[in-house]
């Protein structure tokens, strides 16, 4: 896809597409208690779809109707036998958290993915449900994976990474133990697990610095999912780095654990102010327009909070004056691509001044990027943040990969395009 300079301001509001962390866990807890649910405003990309193509394996049905689906599912113990493998196309969350739902179930299930899913490490969940007593079985530490579900007992673990997907597999699992579980994050992750199985009826507490379940009895509950801020981030960025821009992003998931980078971005100088909605719940309108902006230092314990716009964060450290550091963010060496090597590659083809490290990146700005040949290395966030850098490049940018967006925002190229032709967002 040819995609060349645009300076148009970015003025008014958009809803994004709905939270993807919110729709799969609502589509894969739906299988946990027998009953009808509502799933407001779903996600519909190609991640959710495989966490629904894995319930209705298992007997769960999905109506759509207008911009919901109702959920139908007979509950662990009327759980139909697969057919088939489980394929979890491209999504680690789908294939982690599935691996602590199955645990529920009593057969043999098998999972896998596709390539890019397949590459990914899937022991961080193995391990810590082994000592549930869940055999689960990985090939090198990677998909395909099999799990047992049955009778299996409550663990105290300790993560040695930061990961809301395997906090997430465990606390699941722990849901249908004999016995109580102890999880102890070395940072916080989006917590949506907790909150969602809390409002399913399941005992989940906070003690000591430990994440504890009971095991609990679940009944199915009616969600309402917010827009997601991952998607929404590369509107944001435009919006900081376009002159006259003053966008409204609506209906947000404004959970402080999703709010990293807005919270850099404002750091680094842009004008974000956050509007809370209603009286409940994190969710609500995030104004941003652009500032001087300047590099800032990215530690550790920020990157959770932000995990998928690093490689944003590094294009907006282009143009910001002064160096940025980002270290800690190992994490990104084992997502749909390996997203330090692809944003330092691709960044520095359009001229930028950007280092790897081992952990991160160093990113000297500002820096005018040129036109260049670019590859999303089949890594939907990575074909996102290329188009925002084109959008700010002097000169044509040549983007591989581009339909890789069906992941998460199948609509991406089509609002990009009609701002780029001048047109107001259809939200
Ligand atoms: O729990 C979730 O919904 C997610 C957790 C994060 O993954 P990790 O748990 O691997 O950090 C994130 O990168 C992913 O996009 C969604
Ligand atoms: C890492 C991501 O998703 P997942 O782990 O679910 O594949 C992402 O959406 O950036």
């Amino acid at each position: 896809m040819e995609l060349t300079p645009c300076r148009n301001p970015l003025r008014g509001h958009l809803r994004p597409p709905s939270d993807k962390s919110v729709t799969h866990r609502a589509i894969l807890f739906s299988a946990l208690a027998p009953g009808a649910c509502v799933i407001e405003h779903p996600l519909i990309a190609a991640d959710t779809l495989s966490s629904r193509h894995v319930v209705e394996s298992l007997g769960v049905t999905v109506r759509a109707e207008q911009d919901r689906w109702i959920l139908q599912s007979p509950g662990p113990q009327g759980w139909s036998k697969p057919q088939d493998v489980l394929d979890c196309g491209n999504s680690g969350t789908t294939m982690r958290l599935a691996m602590g739902v199955l645990a529920a179930g009593s057969g043999r299930y098998q999972l896998s993915g596709d390539d890019s899913l397949s590459a990914r490490p899937m022991e961080r969940v193995a391990r810590p449900l082994r000592s549930m007593g869940i055999a689960v079985e990985t090939q090198d530490g990677h998909a395909p994976v099999t799990v047992q579900g049955g009778v299996h007992h409550g663990t105290t673990y300790v993560m040695p990474v930061a990961s809301a997907q395997v906090k997430s597999a465990i606390l699941l699992a722990a849901v249908t133990a004999l016995g109580a579980t102890r999880v102890q994050e070395p940072y916080p992750t989006r917590d949506y697990t907790e909150r969602m199985l809390r409002a399913m009826g399941a005992q989940v507490q906070h003690q000591e610095g430990f994440i504890t379940v009971e095991p609990s009895s679940l009944h199915l509950v009616d969600t309402m999912v917010p827009g997601d801020p991952s998607s929404a981030a590369f509107w944001a960025a435009l919006a900081a780095l376009t002159p006259g821009s003053d966008l409204t992003l609506r209906e947000m998931s404004i959970s402080p654990r999703r709010m990293g980078f807005y919270r850099l971005l404002q750091a680094m100088g842009a004008m974000v102010t956050t509007e809370r909605k209603g009286a409940e719940g994190d969710v609500g309108d995030i104004r941003v327009s652009p500032g001087q902006l300047a590099g800032v230092t990215v530690l550790p314990e920020d990157i959770p909070d932000m995990i998928d716009e690093v490689p944003l964060l590094a294009l907006v450290a282009t143009q910001a004056q002064g160096e940025t550091v980002i270290s800690g963010a190992h994490e990104l060496r084992v997502k749909e691509s390996d997203r330090i090597a692809a944003t330092v590659k691709n960044l520095r083809a359009l001229g930028a001044r950007i280092e790897e490290r081992e952990d991160g990146m160093v990113i000297h700005g500002p820096t005018r990027l040129h036109g260049a040949s670019v590859e999303a290395a089949g890594d939907h966030r990575m074909a996102m943040m290329l188009a925002v850098a084109a959008a700010v490049a002097d000169g044509p940018v040549f983007l591989e990969g581009a339909q890789h967006v069906a992941i998460s925002y199948p609509d991406f190229f089509t609002q990009y395009h009609q701002w780029t032709q001048g047109q107001p967002f259809a939200s």
